[in-house]
C-alpha cells in the first residue's frame, strides 16, 4: 500500500522516539501516519489503517486536552514542574494507572514510556500512595515524567480518559463499577473475566459486587475477541495462564481439529506473576534452585481457560491444568497435550495455527521443530507457538511462550486500549526482547 497520510484535523501527538516533548507552540493539523485503507483489504498494515481512521476522525470531536506537568524530561522525576499555563493543548489520551506501585502497573508505566498517544495523568498505590514514583521503581527515573501516587479516591476524573486498573481481584469490581461513565477502563484482574456469576462466586470465595457491569464488558484476549474489545466502555484483561493456553488451543478447537477432552495443561509461571506483594513462598530461599506445583486442581484460571475453550468447542471442556512457579523473574510456558480429530495430522494443526495467526503481529508459530523458549519473549508482548508430534498416537504438544507480565498483562492491556481508542493495536508495543 502506498504511504498515504491522513490529516485528522486535531493537534499533534509527540513524536516517538522515546522521550515525551515540549508542546509545540502552535497547534498544526496531525498528519496520522497511517495509510489510507482500501475498500478490502486483510494484511496487517490495511487493518491498522482502517483501525485508526476511527481515532482521527474522533480527535475532532474530542475536547483538547492540556498535558500533565512538564514533558522536558527532569533530572529527577521529583523535579517534575507545572506545566506553563501557556502550554497547547494537545491531542492525547489522558491516562490513570490505579496499582501503578504493583508489577504490572510498573509494566504499563515502562511501556508507556515509549507510547506517542497514551499520557499519564493519574497513578495510585496504597501503601505507596504519596511517594514520587521513581521512589518506588528508581529504575524509571529517567522515564518521562509522571504524577506522584495517590490514593484511588483522590484521582481527579475530569482529567482523566481511561484507567489501567493493576489492582488486586476482589478489590477492583467496586473500584471499577465506580468510575464515572467517560473513562475507558482495561482491568487487568481477574474480576471481570467470568461471564457466569456462580461461577465467579464459586471460584473467587464470593459474590460478585458488581454483576450490572459485568454483563456489559468484552473478555480482552485481543487477537480472539478484537471487534468486541473495539466497542468495549470495559474490557476484562484475561490471566497469564488463559492467555497463553488460549491463543493456540481456540483456533484449533473452533476447526475441530483436536477433540473437546483429554485436554491436559502443564504451566509454568516465573515469580512476578504472584505481584510484589511480600508472601512466604515468594522469598528468594524459598522460590530459587527449586520449583513446585501450586492450585493443584483448584486453580481459579481453570474457569476462565474451560470458559474460552467451551465457547470454541461449542461444548463444554474441562481440562487438567497445573501450574508451576519456578525459578526465574518473568516468563511463562504452557505445554497443552491434545487428542487429534480422526484424520487430523499433526501438520495440519501447525497449518491452521499459521493461517489462523498469518497477519497478527504479536502471535507467531515458530517454523517446525524451533522450540519457543521463554527468553525470546522476554520483556516483549509476542507469543511464540509450535505443535509437536506426540509419540502417543492421535496425540500432539502444543508449546505456548509469552512474558506473563507484557502479553500476560499490561502489554495486551495497552493492545486493547489502542484498540478502544482506534489506533494502531502496536502502538507502543513493538519493543524486541531482551536477550540473552
Ligand atoms: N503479575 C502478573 O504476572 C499478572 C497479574 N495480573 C493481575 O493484575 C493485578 C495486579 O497484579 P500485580 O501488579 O502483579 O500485583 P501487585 O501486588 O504487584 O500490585 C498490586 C497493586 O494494587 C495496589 N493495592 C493493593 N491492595 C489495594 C487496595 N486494597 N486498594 C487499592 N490499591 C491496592 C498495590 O498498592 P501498594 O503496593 O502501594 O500497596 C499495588 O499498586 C492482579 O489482579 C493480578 O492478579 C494479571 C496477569 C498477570
Ligand atoms: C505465579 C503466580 O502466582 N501467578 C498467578 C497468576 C497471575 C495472573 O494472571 O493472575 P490473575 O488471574 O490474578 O490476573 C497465580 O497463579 O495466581
Amino acid at each position: 500500500m502506498s504511504a498515504q497520510t491522513l490529516t485528522c484535523g486535531v493537534r499533534p501527538a509527540p513524536p516517538c522516539n522515546g522521550r515525551r516533548q515540549a508542546p509545540r507552540a502552535s497547534p498544526r493539523a496531525f498528519r496520522c501516519h497511517a495509510a489510507a485503507a482500501p475498500a478490502v483489504g486483510t494484511s496487517l498494515r490495511d487493518r491498522q489503517a482502517r483501525a485508526f481512521a476511527p481515532w482521527c476522525a474522533q480527535g475532532s470531536r474530542r475536547t483538547p486536552i492540556r498535558r500533565p506537568p512538564t514533558y522536558s524530561r527532569p533530572s529527577t522525576l521529583a523535579q517534575v514542574s507545572p506545566a506553563p499555563s501557556s502550554s497547547k493543548a494537545t491531542e492525547q489520551v489522558r491516562v490513570a494507572v490505579l496499582g501503578a506501585s504493583g508489577y504490572t502497573g510498573e509494566e504499563v508505566v515502562r511501556l508507556l514510556s515509549q507510547h506517542p498517544h497514551f499520557t499519564i495523568t493519574a497513578m495510585t498505590g496504597n501503601r505507596e500512595a504519596g511517594k514520587e514514583f521513581s521512589e518506588v521503581f528508581p529504575h524509571l527515573r529517567t522515564a518521562p515524567a509522571v504524577p506522584r501516587l495517590t490514593k484511588i479516591e483522590d484521582v481527579a476524573w475530569e482529567g482523566v480518559d481511561a484507567a489501567f486498573c493493576c489492582l488486586p481481584h476482589g478489590t477492583t469490581q467496586e473500584v471499577v463499577a465506580g468510575l464515572p461513565r467517560h473513562v475507558k477502563v482495561v482491568d487487568l484482574s481477574a474480576d471481570f473475566r467470568l461471564r457466569d456469576p456462580a461461577l465467579y462466586a464459586e471460584w473467587y470465595g464470593g459474590e460478585h459486587r458488581a454483576v450490572a457491569l459485568q454483563g456489559e464488558v468484552a473478555y480482552g484476549l485481543t487477537e480472539l475477541h478484537r471487534e468486541a474489545v473495539r466497542s468495549a466502555r470495559v474490557v476484562a484483561n484475561p490471566g497469564c495462564y488463559p492467555t497463553s493456553v488460549q491463543l493456540p488451543l481456540v483456533p484449533l478447537l473452533a476447526a475441530g481439529l483436536i477433540l473437546p477432552r483429554d485436554i491436559i495443561i502443564d504451566a509454568k509461571s516465573g515469580v512476578s506473576g504472584a505481584g510484589r506483594s511480600a508472601k512466604v513462598n515468594l522469598l528468594y530461599t524459598e522460590a530459587t534452585e527449586g520449583m513446585n506445583a501450586y492450585g493443584v486442581g483448584k486453580h481459579r484460571h481453570m474457569p476462565e481457560i474451560e470458559q474460552g475453550l467451551t465457547d470454541a468447542a461449542g461444548e463444554q471442556v474441562t481440562v487438567s491444568f497445573t501450574p508451576h512457579l519456578i525459578p526465574m523473574t518473568r516468563g511463562m510456558e504452557s505445554d497443552c497435550y491434545v487428542r487429534l480429530a480422526d484424520g487430523v495430522s499433526v501438520e495440519d494443526l501447525r497449518a491452521a495455527l499459521e493461517t489462523k495467526y498469518a497477519n497478527e503481529p504479536f502471535v507467531h508459530v515458530l517454523p517446525a521443530g524451533i522450540v519457543p523458549q521463554t527468553h525470546h519473549v522476554r520483556g516483549t508482548n509476542y507469543n511464540h507457538i509450535q505443535v509437536f508430534k506426540d509419540r502417543q498416537s492421535g496425540r500432539a504438544i502444543v508449546i505456548s511462550v509469552i512474558d506473563n507480565l507484557v502479553k500476560g498483562a499490561s502489554g495486551q492491556a495497552i493492545q486493547n486500549l489502542n484498540i478502544m481508542c482506534g489506533m494502531p493495536e502496536t502502538t507502543g508495543l513493538l519493543q524486541q526482547a531482551l536477550f540473552p
